[in-house]
């Protein structure tokens, strides 16, 4: 389990900045959820936290490393990332993608080990795919592609992982399944979300991104709530407790009848690092 921190992290295309400033730690196997609408930065924070795009401000760090100070191998070994609909593999079978999870540990022609072997059976196994593992990966539904990812992922055995709506695509049991299986991990997670409630329940911090902005920061009571979810997302809720779990609930009401509008910077600088 190690830590990531971005720290005053910006991102611009052709002058327009979709980061802005972006303070953020996810720490010692807590799983952190990056929430916000649709085009707010959370994939594009993620690919910056994976090293697929460089940072025009700021920084990321592994632990105490600066992320272009690791070696690409190195952080193959110890980082997962799990991307939205990654179409890449045609004629491969599930088990062959999940075993893509082991490439860091090999060298270029060796064959799988025992060891290789088990871990993958092991991550096939904790995704619900065992019983798929000879299937075509073009033939998989959504769900299962999504979990073929996963498995990958947890092939790697990562000490951080870091995942792009994850639940997309999964029924409501694999939804529950995933993010248990993820929060009961000893992986650092940094996990993009749209359900509120999904975040409330699994998440140890919440980042609400907001124009490319954090908008809030901290644990899931101290930030989910109403003001905050009708600025940031046009829409008013309702939070309470569920009255058997105790746990966190947003009820939506409706969308505003005006648009939200983009947060001010003072807002924005009241925020603290999470982790
Ligand atoms: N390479 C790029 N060139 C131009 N604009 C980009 C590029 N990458 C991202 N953007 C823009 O940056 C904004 C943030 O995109 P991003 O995909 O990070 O949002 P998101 O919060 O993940 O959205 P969603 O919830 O819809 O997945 C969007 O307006 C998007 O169109």
């Amino acid at each position: 389990m190690g830590t990531i921190t971005a720290t005053r992290l910006s991102w611009s295309v052709k002058g327009h900045r979709l980061l802005d400033s972006i303070d953020m730690a996810a720490r010692d196997g807590r799983t952190v959820g990056l929430l916000g609408p649709n085009g707010s930065g959370k994939s594009t924070l993620l690919r910056l936290l994976a090293g697929l795009r460089r940072p025009d401000a700021g920084t990321v760090h592994y632990d105490d490393t600066g992320l272009h100070e690791l070696h690409r191998r190195v952080l193959a070994r110890r980082l997962a990332v799990v991307e939205q609909d990654v179409s890449a593999h045609h004629h491969v079978t599930v088990r062959q993608v999940v075993e893509l999870g082991r490439t860091p540990f090999r060298g270029r022609f060796d064959s799988l080990t025992e060891h290789d072997r088990r871990i993958v059976d092991a991550a096939l196994e904790r995704t619900d795919l065992t019983g798929k593992q000879q299937r075509s990966w073009s033939t998989l539904s959504g769900g299962e592609k999504q979990r073929t990812q996963l498995a990958r992922a947890l092939a790697q055995e990562p000490r951080e992982i870091l995942l792009d709506e994850p639940t997309n695509h999964l029924d409501i049991r694999h939804q529950l399944e995933l993010l248990d299986l993820l929060t009961t991990l000893d992986v650092t997670c940094v996990v993009a979300l749209h359900d509120l409630n999904l975040a409330a329940r699994y998440c140890d911090h919440v980042v609400v991104l907001d124009h490319g902005q954090v908008a809030a920061a901290g644990t899931p009571e101290a930030v989910l709530a109403p003001d905050l979810i009708r600025s940031v997302y046009g829409v008013d809720v309702l939070v309470d407790r569920e009255h058997t779990t105790g746990a966190l609930r947003i009820t939506y009401l409706a969308a505003t009848a005006t648009r939200p509008v983009r947060l001010s910077t003072q807002a924005t600088s009241t925020c603290a690092p999470t982790g």
